[in-house]
């Protein structure tokens, strides 16, 4: 049975997505420590978050994927999020209230006008957080409905949420190798390093929009070096496989710096992509005839 590391401890929301994907689960402290796991090869997969409705992208997800050797994803899953407020048996008295940044953001009004002057404080998950509270580090802790079962508190608050409808999105990892098969409903994901030149985020815009590919994610993040330079990552509906993704990801080569690969897998949403891979076979059909000097 295949193993994954996934961001825990037992009864984070990454746990939840990673049971979707059938295999051995294996509990890791950060986001940073799933990825290295893939990389060294103790695990064949890393389940991680990558974006939440509400709070935007993961940064530790997206730091992790371009320091050492490149990863791969080969499957999404989204996750419905609302979180349980959890306490230790006979609290009287809530001070602090602990869980992972992206969650305390989803909750920062409900705390503002349920526990007005509480502190809040960041952990490294939601689970991490009901582990504390368990320890007595922390009065209460702001996790996923499953974090009840895992730890000997009991909820204070459930269904808690600033934005109804909450969703994470959550990847699976795995060293580069055979590509997942296009479905005819996927996402192609990228890194960008762009060089210091005058339109050039315009430029790669172009280059998919030209083909009519679709994005559906552009963040960016710093590339920790100097002031002001940054890293691109670029969301596409559409595979690898199809001749207009792999035109215009070898003309964002062109145009870049660096480019890293980071995966052509089914969308979680299994929406078909509008691929247009008809007219691109016939044009490329018609370029091959001309060149051999049998079309005009
Ligand atoms: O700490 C967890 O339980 C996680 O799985 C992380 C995470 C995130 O990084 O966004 C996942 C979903 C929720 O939006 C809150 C926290």
């Amino acid at each position: 049975m295949p193993r994954i590391a996934y961001f825990g401890p037992q009864g984070t929301f990454t746990e939840q997505a990673a049971v979707r994907f059938g295999a051995d689960l294996v509990p890791v402290e950060t986001i940073q420590l799933a990825i290295a796991s893939v990389r060294k090869g103790e695990t064949e997969f890393a389940c991680v978050p990558i974006e939440n409705s509400v709070e935007g992208a993961v940064p530790a997800t997206l730091d992790a994927l371009v320091r050492d050797e490149p990863v791969v994803a080969v499957a999404e899953t989204v996750l419905d999020v609302r979180f349980s407020v959890l306490v230790r048996p006979g609290t009287t008295e809530i001070r602090t209230i602990a869980s992972h940044p992206h969650a305390l953001a989803q909750v920062r009004e409900w705390i503002a006008a349920e526990l007005p002057g509480v502190t809040s404080i960041a952990t490294s998950s939601t689970a991490a957080a009901a582990a504390a509270v368990e320890r007595g580090e922390f009065d209460a802790a702001v996790t996923a409905p499953v974090a009840v079962n895992h730890y000997a508190l009991q909820e204070y608050a459930t269904d808690v949420l600033d934005v109804a409808d909450a969703r994470t999105r959550f990847l699976l990892f795995r060293q580069p190798g055979a590509l997942p098969e296009p479905t005819g409903a996927d996402r192609t994901s990228v890194v960008v390093t762009t060089p210091d030149r005058m339109g050039v985020l315009s430029e790669l815009l172009t280059e998919l929009a030209l083909r009519g590919i679709n994005l559906t994610g552009l963040e960016s993040r710093p590339t920790k070096g100097k002031l002001g330079e940054y890293r691109f990552y670029i969301d596409v509906e559409g595979h690898i496989a199809e001749p207009r993704i792999g035109d215009a990801l070898a003309a964002l080569h062109r145009h870049s710096r660096e480019i890293r690969f980071l995966g052509s897998f089914p969308k979680a949403d299994q929406r078909p992509v509008e691929a247009h891979n008809d007219e691109f076979a016939a044009a490329a059909t018609w370029v091959d005839a001309v060149r051999k000097g049998e079309r005009g």
